[in-house]
């Protein structure tokens, strides 16, 4: 049986299981089993697993990278057009796209690169078409767009949702709140700080069991599921930001555009007429989390025409040297720094421990 087979048998086999006191351990167990299925599918050893590839890999520039996932002919290469300038090929027909299109945007300073992607179709995940290959270039992303057509059923998103999901990409989710120590004995050590509402005692022993974990701290400090309990054991989620882009509202009513703006995380546009574009970028933006650094010579004003665009979780003088020059850090003595983040306007930040 190959691993598709044996995850569809599962699912199957948890699909016909009644969720109740007698059956948990059973289907925490399942779950288990069908993580680490799933994780043979997506290690490059297992047959036509793993990373891109051919067409799909390209060159990284920029301080971030937005990757575009959605449905063929949902208008994915007219907006990287649009918005690049960079020529994607769009036509009416689906799989017009075959490769990674890489273009750059230049937006708020920063330069951010935007990578065209294939459409995906439903399977992806399990390697149906290209969809392993471009899912996984989506993965190393810092931002995904995924994009709809506005035309087409709503539920789209949800399987594109279950397409990424599939293969360890967490949308718009913090990394679940449990801190897990495995230990060589004294048996399992479970503690919660919250009430768990959504698992219980069989559920986490049949999910440790499952991954031969017999000693180990587990303490909950959020009302976690098993697919959290799992996700944390697995270890290689990546969870990240999604802006869903609802593409053609050329195409729609105004009282249909009404419904779908109550989305949360998305932006009704028209890539063709450019519509609403800036709302986009403004999420994109957002999204990012990026900070601007502007430089101040001594006794000027500061340069307001070209910050210096770092990640927030990576902005610290050091990083900021870093950006600018390896060999910086050898001659840096101090710097001053203004903003949100500091104590007191400016605030001196020391050299580095060598
Ligand atoms: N009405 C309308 N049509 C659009 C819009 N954006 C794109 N289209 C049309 O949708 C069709 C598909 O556009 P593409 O940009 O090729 O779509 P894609 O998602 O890149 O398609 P694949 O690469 O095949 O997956 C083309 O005929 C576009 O002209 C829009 O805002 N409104
Ligand atoms: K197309
Ligand atoms: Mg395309």
């Amino acid at each position: 049986m190959t691993t598709v087979e044996k995850i569809k048998e599962i699912e199957t086999e948890m699909a016909r299981t009644q969720k109740n006191k007698a059956t948990s351990y059973h289907l925490g167990q399942l779950k288990a089993k069908l993580a680490k299925l799933k994780r043979e599918l997506l290690t490059p050893s297992s047959s036509g697993g793993g990373g891109a590839g051919v067409g799909f890999d390209v060159a990284r520039t920029g301080v971030a990278s937005v990757g575009f996932i959605g449905f063929p002919s949902v208008g994915k290469s007219t907006l990287m057009s649009k918005l690049t300038g960079t020529h994607s090929e769009a036509a009416a027909y689906e799989f017009t796209t075959l490769t990674t299109v890489p273009g750059v945007m230049q937006y708020r300073g920063a330069k951010i690169q935007v990578l065209d992607l294939p459409g995906i179709i439903q399977g992806a995940k399990d390697g149906k078409g290209r969809g392993r290959q471009v899912i996984a270039v989506a993965r190393s992303c810092s931002l995904i767009f995924i994009v709809l057509d506005v035309s087409k059923p709503l539920t789209d998103k949800k399987l594109i949702e279950n397409e990424l999901e599939g293969f360890g990409i967490r949308c718009n989710k913090e990394p679940p709140n449990i801190l897990f120590k495995k230990k060589d004995k004294g048996g399992l050590n479970i503690t919660n700080t919250v009430p768990l509402t959504h698992l219980d005692y069989d559920e986490i022993r049949a999910v440790t069991s499952e991954y031969r974990i017999s000693s180990a701290d587990i303490s909950f400090r959020c009302d976690a599921t098993v697919d959290d309990l799992i996700d944390v054991l697995e270890g290689n989620r990546v969870y990240m930001p999604v802006v869903y882009v609802l593409n053609k509202i050329d195409a729609i009513s105004v009282e249909e555009l009404d419904l779908i703006y109550r989305i949360p995380n998305a932006v009704p546009i028209s890539s063709n007429h450019e519509w609403n574009f800036d709302e986009l970028l403004e999420k994109m933006w957002d999204a990012l989390n990026l900070v601007r650094i502007y430089t101040k010579p001594h006794g000027k004003l500061p340069d307001y025409s070209a910050p210096v665009v770092l990640k927030r979780d990576a902005c610290t003088v050091e990083d900021f040297c870093d950006a600018i020059h390896k060999q910086i850090k050898a001659q840096f003595r101090h710097a001053y720094v203004w903003g949100s983040s500091v104590r007191h306007n400016p605030q001196r930040g020391e050299s580095f421990p060598r």
